[in-house]
């Protein structure tokens, strides 16, 4: 059975990122193991972008209504040794859906991961209980 990070390197082709050929894909776990996966799809406008990681959100939504099912998020971008973090557009739009023990798991383009919480990268966030 294909790896995760087998599935985001494969995933990787379908990100449309022709202005900065920076290519992220995005694997969310839904808790009954449904896999819904996302890539970044930019813009000629640039600002019209949405990130793997917002893609992969919008459409776990789209297809099945759930707002609160989400397991984890496997991630690939970049190069070398380095893991990407997602930007923070995407650390506060994960927030309203996820708590604060949710796995993030980076992969770099070698293969190996690190795993860190949705608190790791948002600590302090803004919420719907501060409305
Ligand atoms: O965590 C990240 C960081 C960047 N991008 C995308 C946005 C843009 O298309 C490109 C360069 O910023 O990478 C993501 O999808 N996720
Ligand atoms: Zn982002």
């Amino acid at each position: 059975m294909a790896s995760y990070f087998d599935k985001l390197q494969a995933l990787q082709a379908n990100a449309h990122a022709p202005y900065s050929q920076f290519r992220v894909a995005a694997i969310l776990v839904m808790n009954d193991g449904t896999e819904v996966t996302g890539v970044n799809v930019e813009n000629a406008s640039y600002g019209g972008t949405i990130c793997a990681e917002r893609s992969a959100f919008v459409s776990a939504i789209s297809q099945t209504g759930k707002t609160d099912q989400f397991a984890s998020i496997h991630l690939l971008a970049g190069k070398g040794d380095q893991f990407i973090m997602p930007c923070g557009m995407c650390r506060q739009v994960m927030s309203e859906f996820v708590a604060a023990d949710f796995p993030v798991f980076l992969y770099n383009t070698e293969g190996n991961s690190r795993q860190v919480t949705m608190a790791d990268l948002l600590p302090y966030a803004f919420s719907k209980d501060d409305l």
